[in-house]
């Protein structure tokens, strides 16, 4: 019970004056509240009895400036309480927000949005709530059990031996039901975090939603929640309030009870009348206290589950600390070594394997290979997202675990797929990593990536608010304005991963130009499936499982003709137009292995037929047991491949991209499809259906028959 304050106690250190203060008016308090009590004794016994108006008045005057004083301290005391839980508060949301930003990005992508935003807009108010609820109730509740059951003790040692065992019974509800609050409040508060969660994903998947038409689904899935909330939230006021009204029920028997076993005493002489009032006085206090006690016990409970969750944030070590010895801002000249680097997510599956290769300082270096190789993550471990399990990185000989986290990018601009921009003004996205640019940098940088112009056709110019992520940008200017800022940020080091993949071919031709002529000079590391975007590239690692399988130049790797080979012929042949529409090349179709065969006519027939579908993003091609009627081939984009198993679960098989075929089987027969196949990024396919397949076919029965007998092996 008392976990909340040991957490929170190490934020009071330097506050042992106020804290003093503030034990010093409950003192007060308390002390005035047990006069109170026991002048009424005096009062009757010592006053009105005897009729001595000389004690009845001292008393009354007494009580009077006390209760004036009491008032007066208890007013300080509120302030002193309300500057501690202030202090405590302070200090909590500063250390969750330092820690969230040591974490590395294991933890971020172990926790969602929402799990964290709820530290900070749900726990950290209930750990308040419950200070500035107990912190006080708690203290003066405990010292006046005390100090009332020794008092009751000296008036009457029978009579409160009584009480004593009452008030200990008092507390057995809150024992019997402790656990169970407990255990409804974390679910509770659980509850509220995957809402909260939800929430989060709809707004930003609001496009897809309504595009999608899952309005209905995103309904039911909201009011399943509430249902579970609301029982939930019914459960838990039951159990507060039986956690605080079962020991008034259990303070009403004894209250029967002192008074019947008191006025016996009072009888039998033992006790005088003055006694037997305030004895049951202080008792009344003792047991308002225990009530007042159990009163805040929902509120600690609340408070402790709060506290809980945000230690369990701040008790993650940081697996990315500096070096002892970590040098700030080394100079680098000659080149950056990936040294027998072996590095996974979890211990137990390597996804980068023994890996070494160098990237020239002044190069522009690119890393190809198929989807899942392994490209991002080696970008992310050369700027120190993660560190890796074996072998090292080093910048000039020295491992990137001896220079300081601070300043290991400070050399360097980075550019990711997703263009992140902030709510601000452009300017500001824009000199966010370089806040002392001139307007000239600025306008240099915006100009290089094109965007200028553009930016100044807007209303207020560079002044202009960028909404919602870059509502108001087309997805160019935003991916421009991105690259600008990792251009301002540094002139030595880019980093980019997938740009502009996901832009229509014409932009992301022209933006790829861009980006190569402002890098003239610089160390890139460019991360690319798309061959052709990084085909002028100084160097060249093409990655598989997690390993280098060939490097070299664009040309050195075609002559090779291995793996980087294999997958530039699967990208060439697709020609799109500037309406979207795609033409496949007859060399291209006869790649594949059930064309191959197939004469130059009839392979012409089939490119005509060929029809180019656009699928968005989150999109399903189609799914598993749906009847299959198509063959396609993504002429660009990305989708993923998954297979329903035993618990029902979609696992991941696959991901296919450019140059990619998949659903071939259904030109050979009605057979429901075995996998689902949905969009990663937006896709453009070419897809042919049996339908029109069949009748050109039998103009070719030889073909036709070669064409299900290859279809049929595959199958
Ligand atoms: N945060 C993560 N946690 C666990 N596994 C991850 C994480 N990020 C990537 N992986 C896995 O690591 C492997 C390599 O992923 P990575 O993103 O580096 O590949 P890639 O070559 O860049 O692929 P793509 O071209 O599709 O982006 C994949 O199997 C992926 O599922």
């Amino acid at each position: 019970m008392l976990y909340l304050y040991r957490s929170v106690l190490r934020y009071l250190t330097n506050s042992k004056k106020v804290f003093t203060l503030f034990l010093l008016a409950l003192l007060f308090e308390l002390s005035f509240e047990y006069f109170t009590s026991l002048s009424i004794k005096y009062l009757i016994d010592d006053a009105i009895t005897p009729r001595n108006m000389t004690i009845f008045f001292a008393l009354l005057l007494t009580l009077l400036i006390g209760g004036i004083l009491n008032l007066l301290i208890g007013v300080g005391g509120d302030y002193t309480m309300s500057k501690l839980s202030e202090t405590i508060l302070i200090g909590l949301r500063k250390d969750l927000y330092e820690q969230t930003q040591k974490l590395s990005a294991h933890f971020y992508s172990r926790y969602r949005i929402g799990d964290i935003v709820a530290r900070f807009t749900m726990d950290i108010p209930a750990v308040e709530h419950a200070i500035m609820q107990t912190l006080s109730t708690l203290i003066l509740a405990s010292l006046s059990m005390v100090v009332g059951t020794v008092i009751l003790f000296v008036l009457e040692w029978k009579l409160a031996l009584v009480a004593f065992v009452g008030i200990v019974f008092m507390f057995v509800p809150q024992k019997l039901l402790n656990k169970r609050a407990q255990h409804l409040n974390e679910e509770y508060v659980g509850i509220v975090e995957s809402f909260s969660n939800n929430m989060d994903e709809e707004i930003k998947a609001f496009k897809l939603i309504r595009g999608f038409q899952l309005q209905e689904s995103m309904r039911n899935r909201f009011n399943k929640q509430l249902q579970v909330w609301f029982r939930l939230g019914v459960k838990r006021s039951f159990i507060n309030s039986n956690l605080e009204r079962l020991p008034i029920m259990v303070l009403s028997v004894i209250n029967v009870i002192i008074l019947g076993l008191g006025g016996y005493f009072t009888f039998q002489g033992t006790m005088t009348i003055g006694d037997l009032i305030a004895f049951y006085s202080v008792f009344d206090t003792v047991g308002i206290s225990v009530i007042q006690f159990m009163e805040v016990v929902p509120d600690l409970i609340e408070g402790e589950v709060g506290i809980r969750r945000i230690n369990e944030v701040l008790e993650i070590l940081p697996d990315l600390e500096d070096d002892e010895h970590a040098v700030d801002n080394p100079t680098f000249t000659s080149e950056i070594k990936f040294d027998k680097v072996t590095f996974g997510y979890t211990e137990t599956h390597p996804v980068i394997q023994d890996l070494s290769l160098s990237i020239p300082v002044g190069n522009y270096v690119a890393l190809v290979g198929p989807s899942g190789s392994g490209k991002s993550t080696l970008l992310q471990l050369l700027m120190r997202f993660y560190d890796p399990q074996k072998g090292s990185i080093q910048m000039d000989d020295l491992d990137l675990r001896k220079i300081q986290l601070s300043s290991l990018l400070s050399q360097a601009g980075v550019i990711f797929q997703e263009p992140y921009l902030f709510h601000a003004t452009i300017r500001d996205n824009l000199m966010i990593g370089h806040p002392d640019a001139t307007e000239k940098e600025l306008i240099e940088a915006t100009a290089a990536v094109e965007v200028h112009e553009a930016i100044m056709q807007m209303a207020n110019g560079y002044d202009t608010l960028i909404e919602n992520e870059g509502a108001n940008l087309s997805v160019s200017q935003r991916h421009r304005i991105s690259i600008a800022r990792a251009l301002l940020r540094s002139n030595e080091l880019t980093y980019m991963d997938e740009v502009a993949a996901s832009l229509d071919p014409e932009s992301e031709i022209s933006l790829n130009e861009t980006i190569s002529r402002v890098n003239q000079g610089r160390t890139v590391v460019a991360v690319s499936h798309r061959l052709k975007t990084v085909s002028h590239a100084d160097l060249i690692y093409f990655i598989r499982e997690g390993k280098v399988v060939e490097y070299g130049t664009h040309h050195e790797l075609l002559e090779r003709q291995g793996a980087y080979y294999s997958l530039w012929k699967k990208q060439q042949g697709f020609q799109l137009s500037l309406d979207g529409e795609v033409v496949i090349e007859v060399e291209r179709l006869r790649q594949m292995p059930f064309f191959a065969y197939m004469n130059e006519d009839l392979l012409h027939e089939i490119k005509d037929l060929l029809t180019t579908e656009k699928i968005t993003s989150g999109q399903d091609v189609f799914r598993q047991g749906e009847a299959g009627n198509k063959l396609y081939i993504i002429a660009r984009g990305k989708v993923e491949v998954t297979k329903g198993n035993a618990k029902g679960e979609n696992v991941r098989v696959a991901v296919l991209q450019d140059g990619d075929h998949f659903g071939e089987i259904a030109l050979l027969k009605d057979a429901p499809r075995n996998a689902n196949i949905t969009a990663l990024t937006d896709c453009t396919l070419l897809s042919l259906t049996r339908k029109q397949l069949l009748p050109l076919l039998d103009r070719y029965e030889d073909m036709k028959a070669k064409l299900y007998q290859t279809l049929s092996e595959r199958s």
